[in-house]
Parts: C-alpha cells; sequence; structure tokens
C-alpha cells in the first residue's frame, strides 16, 4: 500500500500486551513482530508492556486480573490481548476466564466486533461450498459488559443459577454502533435475539426497533431468532452486513461463522468503549492441543492489530498494508496447519512480515506486485 499523500506524522504509542495462557503468548509475539515492521516502515514507535492477565496470573500471583494489569490497560492507548484459560485451572477457585470478564467491564468494552471476509481466492479452505462462502463480508456486533456473562450467580447442592439483564441504555449504544457500521457498509442490520422465550430478548427487539425508527430509518432492519440464524449463517452468509447480538449469542454464532473462512484461527476481534482504550483480541482461545507447538494460526491476532492501528490510533494505511499483506500470504498458501499447510506460527508470521515489506517495496518503485 503506498502511503496516502496527507499521511499523519509518525507518532509513539504505548501498547499493553496481555499474552495469557496457552497459545496466547505464541500469536501475541506474532502482532508484536508485525507491528514492529509497520514501526519501521512509517516510523512509528510502538512500545509494548507485557501485563499478566488469566492462569499465568492466577499461577504468579493469585489472581486473574491484577491490579496493576488494570490499571496498566486503562493508562494504555491500546491492549492487545492473546487468550485466556485452559485445563489447568478447571475447578480451580479462580477461573481464568474472569480477569478477561473483569478487564472488559473495567474498560466499559461494551461493543465487541467481530468481522468476517472469505474472498474469492481462500474460499476453497472453507468446508462448505465456495459458491456459499465466496463473498462473504460480514461483522458481527456482540454486546461485551452485560448479559448472563455479568448476572448473580448462585449454587446450592441441588441446583444453580446464572441471571441475565440488560438494561435498555446497554441495549442502545450497542445499536447505535451498529446501525452506525452498517452506513459505512452494506446498510442493513440483522438484529438476533431470542424473543420468543426470554425477555430480555423482548426488550432488546423493542429497543433496537425504536433506536432504527428514529434515528437510523435509512438502514434496513430485520430481526432473527438465534436458533433459526445459526442455520442461516451457514446456508446464507452473504445475505448478512452487521449482524447486532447480546452477549452470548454472539460469542456462539461467532465461533460458528469462523467455519466459513475456513479456521477460528482468522478471525480478529475489536472491543470498544465510548472513549478510552480498546482491547483487540483473535477470537479464539488458547488452544490447549496445539499450544506450545508452534501451530497456532497468527492471523486472528495480526488481524487483530491491524483492527487497533484502525480504530484505536487511527492509522488506515498501517492497518491496510497488515490486511494486504495478510491476504496475499493466504492467497500463496503460506498457511498454518488448520489451514492445511506446513507453516508454524513463527514462519506464518516472517510470512506476513516479508509480504509487509515485499509491498512496500513494489508501491515504492511502482512495480507490479508479482515482482516484489
Ligand atoms: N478470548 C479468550 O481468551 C478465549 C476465547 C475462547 C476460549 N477461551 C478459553 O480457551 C480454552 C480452550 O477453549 P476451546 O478449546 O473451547 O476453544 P479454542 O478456541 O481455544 O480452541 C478450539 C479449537 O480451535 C483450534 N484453534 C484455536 N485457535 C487456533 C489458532 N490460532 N490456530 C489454529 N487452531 C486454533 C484449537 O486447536 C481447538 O481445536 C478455554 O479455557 C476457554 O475458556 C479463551
Ligand atoms: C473465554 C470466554 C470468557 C470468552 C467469551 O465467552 O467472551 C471467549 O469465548 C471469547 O469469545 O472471547
Ligand atoms: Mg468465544
Amino acid at each position: 500500500m503506498p502511503p496516502r499523500e496527507a499521511h499523519p506524522a509518525p507518532r509513539a504509542f504505548n501498547i499493553v500486551v496481555l499474552p495469557g495462557d496457552g497459545v496466547g503468548p505464541e500469536v501475541a509475539l506474532a502482532a508484536q513482530r508485525v507491528l514492529t515492521c509497520i514501526g519501521d516502515i512509517y516510523g512509528h514507535r510502538f512500545d509494548f508492556a507485557e501485563h499478566l492477565i488469566g492462569g499465568a496470573a492466577i499461577d504468579a500471583v493469585g489472581e486473574s486480573l491484577p491490579e496493576d494489569t488494570k490499571a496498566a490497560c486503562l493508562a494504555a492507548d491500546a491492549v492487545l490481548l492473546g487468550a485466556v484459560g485452559g485445563p489447568k485451572w478447571d475447578g480451580a477457585p479462580v477461573r481464568p476466564e474472569q480477569g478477561l470478564l473483569a478487564i472488559r467491564k473495567a474498560m466499559g468494552l461494551y461493543a465487541n466486533l467481530r468481522p468476517l471476509q472469505v474472498s474469492p481466492v481462500l474460499a476453497h479452505r472453507s468446508p462448505l461450498k465456495k459458491e456459499i462462502v465466496e463473498g462473504v463480508d460480514l461483522i458481527v456486533f456482540r454486546e461485551l459488559t452485560s448479559g448472563v456473562y455479568f448476572g448473580e450467580r448462585t449454587r446450592s447442592k441441588t441446583q444453580a443459577s446464572d441471571l441475565c439483564v440488560y438494561t435498555v441504555e446497554e441495549i442502545e449504544r450497542v445499536a447505535r454502533a451498529a446501525f452506525q457500521a452498517a452506513e459505512q457498509r452494506r446498510g442493513k442490520v440483522t438484529s438476533v435475539d431470542k424473543a420468543n422465550v426470554m425477555e430480555t430478548s423482548r426488550l432488546w427487539r423493542e429497543v433496537v426497533t425504536r433506536i432504527h425508527a428514529e434515528e437510523y430509518p435509512q438502514i434496513t432492519l430485520e430481526h432473527a431468532l438465534v436458533d433459526s440464524m445459526a442455520m442461516h449463517l451457514i446456508r446464507k452468509p452473504r445475505e448478512y452486513d452487521v449482524i447486532l447480538t447480546e452477549n452470548m449469542f454472539g460469542d456462539i454464532l461467532s465461533d460458528e461463522i469462523s467455519v466459513l473462512g475456513g479456521s477460528i484461527g482468522l478471525l480478529p476481534s475489536a472491543s470498544l468503549g465510548a472513549d478510552g482504550p480498546g482491547l483487540f483480541e483473535p477470537i479464539h482461545g488458547s488452544a490447549p492441543d496445539i499450544a506450545g507447538q508452534d501451530l497456532a494460526n497468527p492471523v486472528g491476532m495480526v488481524l487483530s492489530a491491524a483492527m487497533m492501528l484502525r480504530h484505536s490510533f487511527k492509522l488506515e494505511d498501517e492497518a491496510d498494508s497488515i490486511e494486504a499483506a495478510v491476504a496475499a500470504v493466504l492467497a500463496s498458501g503460506a498457511v498454518t496447519a488448520d489451514l492445511g499447510g506446513e507453516l508454524g506460527t513463527v514462519a506464518a508470521t516472517r510470512a506476513i512480515v516479508d509480504a509487509i515489506r515485499a509491498i512496500h517495496w513494489a508501491a515504492a518503485r511502482h512495480v507490479p506486485m508479482h515482482w516484489a
């Protein structure tokens, strides 16, 4: 990508890195390598400060979100997170996942953006038919700081409960974020709920309908029930543009749509609030089955870093560079085992870094890309 005419001057950014557990540290390192390359090319300085979260924090200090990690995240320009959790902490009194929920809440990250694009050259990597997935371009807006994830929990010998609560304001703010995104895209929002059963879903539907009518009437809004939506997403995924949904449905549906692209290891996310730093993490987990073996696909984490450049730092060219390099590498077949390739995490990351440099070399000399 050649830099745009009025490119912003080089800047310095403080990025907190939370590697976490399992493959988290492996993919977090990949993102740092790619950002360092971007910094070299564009002259920005990215200062990385690593902090503990999840199981690694439990092992070191006995809690999943240490106070200094929280303070560092709140003071950072942005946060990158690998993944948390793993069987080692199953049944432990404090769970690694609590640290992740706590930092999302503390940073006020109510909107979790999970985009997916399946370009024609990548469609064959999906286990689904090429004609179904080719050209998919959608984004999930998942509410991230409320719902059943944050309701009161009870437990006795004979029963357990998880309370699901949504307030009008919590629905309004994430709905506005989704409608605003649709304005910049194909102008369609599909709001997903379970309004035939759940009271929180009936409120969700009412509020989304009202915000649409009052503030975004030019956007096409449709409502869908989560069970049939799970089916439609793999039968006709190209029909969707922006998918707006509550915390738990968004968690489940986003893992489902990862199949369209061929691997959960490809999908990035951005978690954003009203103001303050954002947090950027792949949608996958700590992948204990492949951790520590140089097998993890770094692309979801690397694309999360690109989302950080775009959303938090307004560095569009730099984000475009990473995305173009990832697309070129995936198209070339230089991929990890989850996509049927032979590269390890380190080699796949190197391929992305090399592609960024090659694209810049070609752009600077006005050479067609295939010579680079
Ligand atoms: N944001 C997070 O930190 C996050 C997200 C999801 C799950 N988790 C945690 O991770 C742990 C494991 O959960 P899980 O097994 O259900 O989900 P997972 O996403 O970790 O793994 C599911 C499957 O996808 C594969 N996979 C995941 N990431 C991959 C990558 N980058 N490259 C190649 N293959 C990849 C894994 O090998 C596994 O077969 C649990 O403790 C869970 O709570 C954390
Ligand atoms: C680990 C877990 C708490 C987390 C979630 O459910 O939000 C994960 O599945 C995700 O998708 O980020
Ligand atoms: Mg999940």
